[in-house]
């Protein structure tokens, strides 16, 4: 019987020995490449590795929150410092228009108040700092951060007992949706989802009231616009985004029993307002010499808008935070039915943009260099008007501050926020 080796090499044995040597040889180059492919792989790997640390590293040493005195700051801010039915309330874009204002009015009336905000640059975040500065001197924390950090999320609610949370955090703006449509999708929908997933999981579950928007009315033409009427139009993907905002806190109120009210703000403008805006950007160019540019409808038709002050839109979150009724819910399971509620917070009489200038001009004194173009198709639509009777029978909204008073209070903060010697004007 030949063995395994003649088997493998018969044949004469100088040929076996040249074959073996061969064999050696081919074992030989063959062990070393499978020694460079395990020295490759390891590299690999250990790179690999090296890469990871480095992310959770940088993760760890540029991150903003945690530590004890982190704790101790979010602990003290949400503190509820009055004797009766006070709340202790998360506020989500503490450092935006709205935010801050709702963050000084609850915290005046000793309510415990946390903010949370990422300080994107949409706008000028120096606004933004200096919101958060006038924040802190009211002893309100703010932590740096975004909604779609869950694990920044579960940490405040761990070491908070948030009973409300107000939440206003949100990529606005209607025409900028079409230059970065992935921002609406980071706030206005994950960002939505991974705080909704938290409150949800939590022990007590808050209750929860969010800003909507007027633009869900999107084409509508039935006016005033009615909670009850038609919502399925949208003309932008900011107002999409909207709109899917209240189908999805619909199913959390519904699944979870999140008790949940969703505010359709309406045009909201003041003091500490957004510059995107019309009247803030028509105010700096104003001021500049520059010229602005009033859109106009098909035939020339004004645009007009709901315009409501921050004052009214402000009491109008706070009674819905009053009477917002308890989430059922604990630690993700349902125990009851909880209330889902839609307001308007309009200010029940358009004005349309022209005469918004005029208000301008006539406080600013100065004459505005106006270009009338054509709306472009980007997203406006012609006219809003809200119908707040819902409001105004749950938590007696009402608004108070018409256009042009409202506008003077705004010129005002503008000139002295930035240094315009208001005796010249
Ligand atoms: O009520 C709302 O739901 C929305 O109100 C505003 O949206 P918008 O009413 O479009 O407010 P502005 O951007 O200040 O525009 C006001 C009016 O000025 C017009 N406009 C705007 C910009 C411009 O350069 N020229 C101009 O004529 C617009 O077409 C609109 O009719 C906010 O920007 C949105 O975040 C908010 O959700």
């Amino acid at each position: 019987m030949p063995s395994l080796e003649e088997e493998l090499f018969p044949s004469t044995p100088g040929k076996f020995k040249d074959r073996n040597r061969h064999f050696h040889r081919c074992f030989a180059s063959t062990s070393t490449m499978f020694l460079w492919a395990l020295f490759l792989i390891a590299l690999t790997a250990s790179y690999l590795c090296f890469q990871s640390f480095m992310d959770s590293g940088n993760r760890y040493f540029t991150s903003t929150w945690g530590g004890h005195h982190w704790e101790r700051n979010v602990i003290n801010s949400a503190q509820i410092r009055r004797s009766h039915g006070g709340m202790s309330v998360l506020v989500t874009g503490a450092a935006g228009f709205v935010g801050s204002h709702v963050s000084l009015a609850l915290k005046k009336r000793g309510d415990g108040v946390v903010g949370i905000d990422n300080f994107n640059n949409y706008y000028d975040p120096s606004l933004k700092k200096a919101r958060k500065n006038l924040l802190t001197q009211n002893s309100i924390f703010i932590v740096d951060g975004d909604i779609n950090d869950s694990k920044l999320l579960v940490k405040l609610f761990d070491i908070a007992r948030f009973t409300h949370v107000m939440h206003l955090a949100a990529q606005a703006g209607v025409r900028y949706a079409m230059e970065n449509p992935g921002s609406y999708i980071h706030s206005n929908i994950a960002g939505l989802v991974s705080l909704l997933e938290v409150c949800k999981n939590s022990n007590p579950q808050p209750a929860i009231v969010w800003a909507s928007s007027s633009s869900v009315y999107g084409l509508n033409e039935k006016v005033p616009f009615s909670e009850s009427d038609r919502t399925d139009q949208p003309a932008s993907l900011y107002a999409a985004t909207k709109k899917a905002g209240e189908e999805i806190t619909h199913t959390y109120n519904h699944i979870y029993g999140l008790s949940i009210t969703g505010l359709r703000f309406f045009t909201v403008y003041g003091p500490w307002g957004r510059p995107d805006m019309a009247y803030f950007s028509f105010t700096r160019n104003i001021l500049q010499g520059k010229p602005i540019t009033v859109y106009r409808g098909k035939n020339r038709v004004d645009l007009a808008r709901d315009f409501t002050y921050i004052d009214d839109v402000v009491k109008g979150c706070i009674g819905s935070l009053d009477t917002s009724g308890k989430s059922t819910g604990s630690g993700g399971k349902k125990r009851g039915p909880a209330p889902y509620r839609i307001f308007n917070l309009g200010n029940t009489s358009p004005v349309t943009v022209p005469m918004m200038v005029a208000m301008l001009e006539k406080h600013l004194k100065v004459k505005a260099k106006k270009n009338f173009v054509v709306m472009p198709g980007n997203g406006d639509v012609p006219f809003t008007h809200a119908n707040i009777s819902s409001a105004r029978k749950e938590f007696g909204y009402k608004p108070t501050t018409d256009l042009q008073t409202g506008l003077k209070k705004f010129v005002k903060w503008y000139l002295s926020y930035y240094g315009y010697d208001q005796g010249k004007l």
